[in-house]
């Protein structure tokens, strides 16, 4: 949570106080709560630190509202310190010992035991506490984090709060996410409570959510004079021919996302099986490496997908290698990835800044072995991969990060488990090359091809299989249109 200690001592450093910081905290949680659920009961469970403060405040604003608080706290009173004894003061009332807190009496419990500064798992009554509190019907609203969560981790090493709703302030925390952390936030709200601005620029952030606002240009919108030519020239290598689906996946997603020719680059041995599946997508046989690298020159692709259904072994090895040494941008995934087990500084001194790796997480692991065992979050494992690697990361999973090689980082929210499925990882990589095949930013190409990704899951929805996902893409594109329209109807009225 360093970052955040620092965006605070930058803050205090810039004439904002710490009490000041806490107020409207405190104020923003309760807030949120009465914008959401009815007036009932609330039991604020405070700790010994600044986020028991936060819980303080946040109780006397209910209060304020008209809503029946009663406060608990966990320790003595005597004892408080800073802050946070001033926003008992500011409670006003005793606060009653925590044991006598029955969450299931409650209508609505505030989390407020410890923030940031959780340095050990919960013990004793605050882990009894929690376990009732997961068990009561009662509502639980967590302040910064849930209680038990290791903010930096994004993981709990034993008993954790399950919240319906976290607020947290100035930038979202792993925890917020990461898995299995952001699974026990509920809804996420992050309140701006007046760090000023200027400190981004100066303190690293974390990462960012993976939003359409970050890549506004995304999907390209063809222009009318355009051909298919003008549109990226994509090239998918296939694997032979008991192996073909995987490419074919791959090369009707970079169709549907824009990219105006994608042929199929294919060993002459599977020529036929490609051919008689493929009609939009064009095929063209190669033997050898020299075969391939004449296919890559004479289709004069801008961006190639290498590796689902590829093979694992020598051959994938020098095929990659090979269209390493050719301009097209690539999108390295699956066998293309897993081939260079144990010989990663042959892969990484040839990459470019303007490649991307999609692992899943066994692939990571492949690739990374000593990131993937470190005691970091995934965050710091995929921004340390991207910079050894020299290009574009994207770790995927329920929370994919995408990681530049200059240390900049989303982190995808926007899927569904539904696309837990086999052959969701090709579309991805053949939506990612499409973007690269027009030319854009590789960071941006994989953040918009994970971001469309996960909208057109949510959309084929529960039963989806890897097909519906590519068919979906029109309608995300469609949405994401209009969403910008309505979005900058309303900045023009602001
Ligand atoms: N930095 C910021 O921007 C702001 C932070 N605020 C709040 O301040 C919080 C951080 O406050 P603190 O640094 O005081 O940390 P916490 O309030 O999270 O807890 C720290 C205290 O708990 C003890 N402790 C840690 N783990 C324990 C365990 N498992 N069992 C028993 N005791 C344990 C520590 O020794 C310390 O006394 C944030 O989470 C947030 O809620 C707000 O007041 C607003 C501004
Ligand atoms: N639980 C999940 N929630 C959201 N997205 C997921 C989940 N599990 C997998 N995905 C996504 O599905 C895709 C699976 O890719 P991958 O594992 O390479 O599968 P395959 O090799 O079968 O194509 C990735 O984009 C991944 O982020
Ligand atoms: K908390």
């Amino acid at each position: 949570m360093d970052a955040i200690r620092r965006a605070d001592a930058f803050a205090i450093a810039n004439g904002v106080d710490g009490w000041t910081l806490m107020q409207a905290a405190g104020q923003a949680v309760a807030q949120s709560i009465a914008q959401r659920w009815s007036k009932r009961p609330v039991r604020v469970l405070c700790g010994p630190g600044n986020n028991g403060g936060d819980g303080f405040v946040a109780a006397a604003a209910l209060r304020e509202k008209g809503w029946p608080v009663r406060v608990f706290l966990l320790g003595d009173a005597a004892k408080l310190t800073g802050d946070a004894a001033r926003a008992y003061a500011h409670w006003g009332d005793p606060a009653e010992p925590l044991e006598n807190a029955r969450p299931d009496e409650a209508g609505l419990v505030i989390d407020a035991l410890f923030g940031a500064g959780l340095a050990r798992p919960l013990e004793g009554q605050a882990a009894e506490l929690c376990t009732a509190t997961n068990s009561a019907r009662a509502v639980c609203v967590a302040v910064d984090v849930p209680s038990g969560l290791d903010g930096d981790r994004a993981q709990a090493d034993g008993a954790v709060f399950r919240a319906d709703l976290t607020v947290t302030f100035h930038r979202p925390k792993p925890a917020h996410l990461l898995e299995p952390g952001r699974g026990q936030c509920g809804e996420i709200v992050c309140v701006d409570i007046g760090i000023p601005d200027g400190w981004r620029a100066e303190i690293e952030p974390v990462g960012d959510y993976n939003t359409p606002d970050l890549w506004p240009d995304l999907p390209t919108r063809p222009d009318r004079q355009t051909h298919k030519h003008g549109r990226g020239r994509l090239a998918v290598l296939s694997g032979g021919p008991s192996a073909t689906g995987a490419a074919r996946l791959a090369a009707q997603a970079g169709l549907r996302a824009g990219s105006g020719l994608v042929t199929v680059l294919s060993p002459k041995n599977a020529l036929l099986v490609n051919a008689q599946s493929l009609s939009e997508v064009m095929v063209r046989g190669f033997d050898g490496v020299e075969g391939f690298l004449a296919g890559l020159d004479g289709l004069r692709a801008t961006a190639a997908v290498l590796g689902p259904g590829a093979g694992v072994g020598e051959g994938t090895r020098e095929l990659v290698i090979a269209a390493l040494s050719r301009s097209p941008a690539l999108v390295l995934d699956a066998d293309a990835l897993t081939s260079f087990e144990g010989e990663t500084d042959h892969l990484f001194s040839h990459l470019r800044p303007g490649d991307v790796l999609t692992p899943h997480a066994g692939e990571f692991a492949r690739l990374f072995p000593d990131l993937a065992e470190a005691p970091i979050n995934k965050i710091e494992a995929a921004r340390t991969a991207a910079e050894r690697a020299g290009c574009v990361v994207v770790f995927k999973g329920p929370d994919t990060v995408i990681a530049a090689p200059d240390g900049r980082v989303r982190v995808n929210t926007h899927a569904t488990p539904a696309l837990a499925t086999a052959g969701t990882g090709d579309v991805l990589a053949g939506i990612t090359g499409a973007f690269l095949a027009q030319g854009t930013d590789a960071f941006d190409a994989a953040s918009a091809a994970v971001w469309l990704h996960g909208d057109a899951g949510l959309r084929a929805g529960e039963g989806l299989i890897a097909g519906d996902v590519i068919a979906a893409l029109p309608n995300s594109f469609a949405a994401l249109r209009r969403r910008r329209r309505t979005d900058a109807a309303r900045s023009a009225l602001k």
